[in-house]
C-alpha cells in the first residue's frame, strides 16, 4: 500500500482533516493491547501522527478526574449523576484542548473510549436517562463524532475474568455482573443502531486474529479516507 500524507487530502483553514479512531467496549476486551499494535501498524502506513488517548485521563484535568472516578473508596460513593458529569467533564475538555487541536493538525487519533461508554455505563448500567445523556455527550462533544468506533465483544465473564488476571480491579470494575451485563446490551443496541459507525469486532479470538480483523477494517477505510492508495 503507498503511503499518503493526510496532510495532501485536507482542505485549507479550519476544516478537520484527521480522524478519529474510537476503541469501545466491556472491561478486559483487549482495547488497549489492540490499540498498541494497531498504532505501530498505521504509523508505517500513513505520514500524519498517529496518536493514542482515552477516556477518562486524556488531558491533565482528566487524570485527576479518572482518578476520583476509578479509586475505590468507600466513605463517600459517588452518586450516579456527579459520576456522569465527571465523565462528561473529563470529555469536554479532552476534546476542547487536545482532540479538536489535532484533527484540525491532521492528526489520526486511536482513543481508548468515547460517548458510546457514557450510553453504555451510565445509561444501561446505572439506568440514567438516555435523552439526559445524548444531550449532556452533545454539550461535551460540540457534536464531535468519531469517524469509525471499533466495539471489541467478549463476554462479561470473559473481560472480567481478564482484568482480575491483570491484577487490582477499579471502582467500575467491582460493580456486579449484572451491571456489566447491562452494559454489554447498550453496546450491543448502540451497534446495532449505528451499523455505519460502529463496527464489531469478536474479542475472543487470539490476540494476533483480533490485530488481523482491525487492520483489514482499517485499511478498507484508510482507502476510503484517501490516506493510502
Ligand atoms: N484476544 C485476547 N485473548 C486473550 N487475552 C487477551 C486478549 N486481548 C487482551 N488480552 C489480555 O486481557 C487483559 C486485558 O486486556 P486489555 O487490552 O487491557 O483490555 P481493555 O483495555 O479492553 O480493558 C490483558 O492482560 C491482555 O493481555
Ligand atoms: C469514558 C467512560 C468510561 N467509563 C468507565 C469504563 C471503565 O470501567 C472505566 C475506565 O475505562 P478504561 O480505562 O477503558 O478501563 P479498562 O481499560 O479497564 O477497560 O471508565 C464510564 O463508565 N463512562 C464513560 O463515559
Amino acid at each position: 500500500m503507498a503511503r499518503r500524507s493526510l496532510l495532501i487530502s485536507g482542505g485549507e483553514g479550519q476544516q478537520m482533516r484527521g480522524k478519529l479512531i474510537v476503541f469501545e467496549g466491556v472491561e478486559g476486551g483487549g482495547k488497549t493491547t489492540q490499540m498498541q499494535r494497531v498504532q505501530v501498524w498505521l504509523q508505517s502506513l500513513t505520514d500524519a501522527p498517529v496518536v493514542m488517548t482515552r477516556e477518562p485521563g486524556g488531558t491533565l484535568l482528566g487524570q485527576e478526574l479518572r482518578r476520583l472516578l476509578l479509586e475505590y473508596q468507600e466513605e463517600e460513593p459517588i452518586q450516579d449523576r456527579a459520576e456522569l458529569l465527571m465523565y462528561a467533564a473529563d470529555r469536554a475538555q479532552h476534546i476542547e484542548g487536545f482532540l479538536k487541536p489535532l484533527l484540525y493538525q491532521g492528526t489520526i487519533i486511536l482513543c481508548d473510549r468515547y460517548t458510546d461508554s457514557t450510553i453504555a455505563y451510565q445509561g444501561y448500567g446505572r439506568g440514567l436517562d438516555l435523552s439526559l445523556i445524548e444531550q449532556l455527550n452533545q454539550i461535551a462533544t460540540q457534536g464531535l463524532e468519531s469517524d469509525l468506533t471499533l466495539w471489541l465483544d467478549v463476554d462479561v465473564e470473559i473481560g472480567l475474568a481478564r482484568t482480575r488476571a491483570r491484577g487490582k480491579i477499579d471502582r467500575m470494575e467491582q460493580a456486579n455482573l449484572a451491571f456489566h451485563q447491562r452494559v454489554q446490551q447498550g453496546f450491543q443496541r448502540l451497534a446495532e443502531a449505528n451499523p455505519e459507525r460502529i463496527i464489531k469486532i469478536d474479542g475472543t479470538l487470539n490476540i494476533d486474529r483480533v490485530t488481523e480483523k482491525i487492520q483489514l477494517i482499517l485499511s478498507q477505510k484508510l482507502i476510503e479516507w484517501g490516506l493510502i492508495l
